[in-house]
């Protein structure tokens, strides 16, 4: 599956490039007046390969979770439990990432790619049945202090897109392993357990554009896992540790130092060769890392846009544009993470972010903030009017 899916990727369609360059230069506005948008309406259009290209609609998130033998190190102060309950939480809507969907019109798909605790949610059992299974195990609509919250997309999707609104979270059963082992003192996975997580992203994928996705967003779920982005990000990029390195949930700076150790440990131990993103990812990275970048692949070959999020998904894009270069043209990226590795990646990938909030949370919430602005940049494509047709002067 990874290699008919890296063999599907090419690149972006010139010709279409230049028929959406040709439009912007024609519409009701001063030449470049609209920045970075300008930009990715061309860059969308050759992903497309059509002028103007689709609107990015409906829009899909995909949460990936797993956890990690790393927590073993104390890189962070949180139990690995929580990456566990925050599933529980995702199902009911009582996320960021779930308040943020709702208002983008988004649907959230939950996928266990490699969580530790085993999950007391009744998962989808195969792919293809009832999208809207989350709705039953998400039990109440009311958080505990009372305040109503909505679990479905339906009653807070009025100000996303036109169309119907999307159906409550859902959990997709597809975990691989119960977490990774612990990378400063083994690979974190083997070849085959890397395989397996990138063929869930990539399967993950085909099934959200089957369904009609026009977008994917990345999310990810995993208590420690910006110790493993880190790694990776220093792997492929090749800076130091400390550069790719951040605080994740805020640890003090005891457990900072400790954690740039843990990365510099677990990255002389393996010396992870950047030209071998397999190797990479088994020797420090995560199953969630390993599925997005499945994901990625996946969007890629589809030519359908992915909206990245923050550090992790970041790091696994790294993953992603080893195994297929032209894979970063279907990359946008949503937010610049508070998260310094988040930069190191982004420039290494050559990707400019849309937004730049000083969000480090994760889950797909600066992608959903990015999502309207990726949207009215194919928007103008559309509904702007020539000079020609408003009859307006040009200069
Ligand atoms: C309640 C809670 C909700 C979250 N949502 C995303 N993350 C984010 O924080 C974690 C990574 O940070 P670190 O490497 O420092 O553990 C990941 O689970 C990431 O998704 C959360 C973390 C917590 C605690
Ligand atoms: O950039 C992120 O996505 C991030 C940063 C800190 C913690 N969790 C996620």
């Amino acid at each position: 599956m990874l290699e008919t899916t890296i063999a599907a990727i090419g690149p972006l369609d010139e010709s279409a490039m230049t028929a959406a360059r040709d439009l912007q230069a024609r519409l009701t506005k001063p030449a470049g007046s609209l920045g970075a948008l300008e930009d990715l309406s061309v860059r969308l259009a050759g992903l497309a390969g059509a002028c103007p290209p689709p609107l990015p609609e409906p829009a899909a998130v995909a949460i990936f979770a797993g956890d990690h033998g790393v927590h073993a190190q104390r890189v962070t102060p949180w139990p690995q439990e929580v990456t566990a309950q925050m599933i529980g939480n995702f199902l009911a809507g009582g996320a960021v990432v779930n308040a943020f969907a709702r208002q983008a019109g988004a649907s959230v798909t939950v996928v266990d790619v490699g969580v530790a605790t085993p999950l007391s949610f009744p998962p989808e059992a195969a792919a293809g049945t009832d999208p809207a299974a989350g709705a039953e195990v998400s039990g109440g609509a009311e958080a505990a202090d009372g305040r109503a919250v909505p679990t479905g997309g339906a009653a807070g999707a009025t100000g996303g897109p036109a169309g119907a609104a999307p159906a409550s979270p859902r959990l997709v059963d597809a975990n691989v392993r119960r977490g990774t082992r612990d990378m400063t003192v083994t690979a974190a996975l083997t070849p085959d357990e890397v395989r397996a997580a990138i063929g869930v992203g990539i399967r993950i994928a085909g099934e959200l554009i089957d369904a009609g996705a026009g977008v994917l967003l990345t999310g990810d779920m995993g208590i420690a896992n910006t110790t493993p982005s880190a790694a990776l990000i220093a792997a492929f990029t090749g800076v130091d540790p400390a550069e790719a390195t951040g605080r994740g949930t805020g640890v003090d700076d005891e457990t900072y130092r400790r954690k740039i150790g843990v990365v510099r440990t677990a990255l002389d131990r393996h010396r992870p060769d950047p030209a071998d993103p397999l190797g990479v990812l088994a020797a420090v990275g995560g199953l969630e890392h390993a599925a997005l970048a499945g994901l990625i692949l996946g969007a890629a070959a589809r030519r359908v846009p992915v909206l990245l999020d923050g550090v992790i998904a970041v790091s696994a894009a790294l993953a992603a544009a080893a195994f297929a270069p032209d894979a970063v043209g279907a990359m946008i990226a949503g937010h610049r993470s508070a998260e310094p590795g988040a930069t190191v990646a982004l420039r290494h990938l050559g990707l400019d972010p849309l937004v730049d909030l000083g969000l480090r949370l994760g889950e797909g919430t600066g992608a959903l903030l990015a999502l309207p602005v990726v949207t009215g940049a194919v928007r103008v494509l559309h509904e702007v009017a020539t000079f020609d047709a408003a009859g307006v002067s040009e200069k």
